[in-house]
């Protein structure tokens, strides 16, 4: 389990990170998602010791974080970190041996990530020599070369193509059924929601929001979908507990100001005094939406 406890950090008069706090469970993918500067970076960089925190811990199973128990840690780094004029599958092996692996394991370990990846025909290449896409599957597989318990991973998709995006979903899937806490960010939010078991929106170096997709989806449900035909325009527009009403979705989509059983009768006998009702349903938000909603509050208010 890694735990992100109360996390701060100033670079001179910016505060980076204001309190950041989540937690990571054994054989659980998290996704870490935050408007460009929320602080996502910045606490990876913390969680594997390549910035000092001015307060807060960082934890691996319930200990504080210290060099052996970081070299537990696969990192990818949102700057990415490989020698440009090295081959690919030297670097991979010298990477490999630097975290205590055996020349032989180095090499085995190198041989099955490139072929896992689909770069095996580039591991006598410089990595310098290597489209960008293609660097990012070595990045993935220096960060896998060691077998890390943990993988904190900055970004991993962008610029990927679908085939790549498609193979670096799976082994993180595998490295999370395989019991280990798995972190990533990314501004790809169709694919956090699709992957990730939890989600952590971050906002000013803080986390906002927290929890499953559903949980999230769950909590910010506050659209009613109603299909009633025979209904005039406007027929919501003053019903109590109706912030909003517009057309969409096949009827009339109502912004609720509360979901309570009363609001929602009160609807629903609305819509039948209208004659028949065809549908009506709450209607759940794409995690875009709740990211959206969740960034644009206030501070206080998120
Ligand atoms: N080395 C540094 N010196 C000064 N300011 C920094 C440094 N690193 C980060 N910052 C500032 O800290 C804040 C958080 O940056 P960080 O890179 O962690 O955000 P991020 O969420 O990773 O953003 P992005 O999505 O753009 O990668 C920003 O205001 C950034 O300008």
């Amino acid at each position: 389990m890694l735990e992100i406890d109360g996390i701060s950090k100033r670079f001179g008069s910016t505060v980076a990170l204001d309190g950041m706090t989540f937690t990571v469970r054994p054989g659980e993918l998290y996704g870490f998602v935050g408007a460009n500067g929320a602080g996502k970076t910045t606490t990876m960089r913390i969680a594997l010791g390549v910035l000092a925190a001015d307060a807060g811990e960082v934890r691996l199973d319930g200990r504080p974080l210290d060099a052996a128990s970081r070299r537990r840690i696969g990192y990818m780094p949102e700057e990415r970190g490989l020698y440009p004029r090295m081959a690919v599958g030297t670097q991979l092996r010298y990477l490999a041996e630097l975290r205590g692996r055996s020349a032989a394991d180095a090499k085995a370990a190198a041989d099955r990530w490139t072929e896992r990846l689909g770069i095996a025909e580039h591991r006598g290449d410089e990595v310098q020599r290597l489209s960008l896409g293609n660097q990012q599957r070595v990045q993935l597989s220096a960060a896998l070369v060691a077998d890390p318990d943990v993988l904190v991973l900055d970004e991993p998709f962008s610029g990927l193509d679908p085939m790549a995006v498609d193979v670096m979903s799976d082994v993180l899937r595998e490295r999370r059924d395989a019991g280990a806490p798995v972190v990533f960010s990314s501004h790809q939010l169709e694919l956090v929601e699709r992957l990730c078991d939890r989600v952590g929106i971050v906002r000013a170096g803080r986390t906002v929001a927290e929890g499953t997709v559903d949980e999230l989806r769950d909590a910010s449900a506050t659209e009613l979908v109603v299909s009633a035909p025979h209904a005039p325009a406007g027929w919501a527009d003053a019903l109590p507990g109706v912030a909003a009403s517009r057309a969409g979705e096949g009827g009339t989509v109502l912004t609720l100001a509360d979901t309570s059983e009363a609001t929602l009768a009160g609807v629903l006998d609305a819509a039948r005094d209208t004659g028949a009702v065809h549908e009506f349903r709450r209607r759940r938000p794409t995690l875009a939406e709740i990211y959206r909603d969740t960034v644009a509050q206030p501070p206080a208010a998120a």
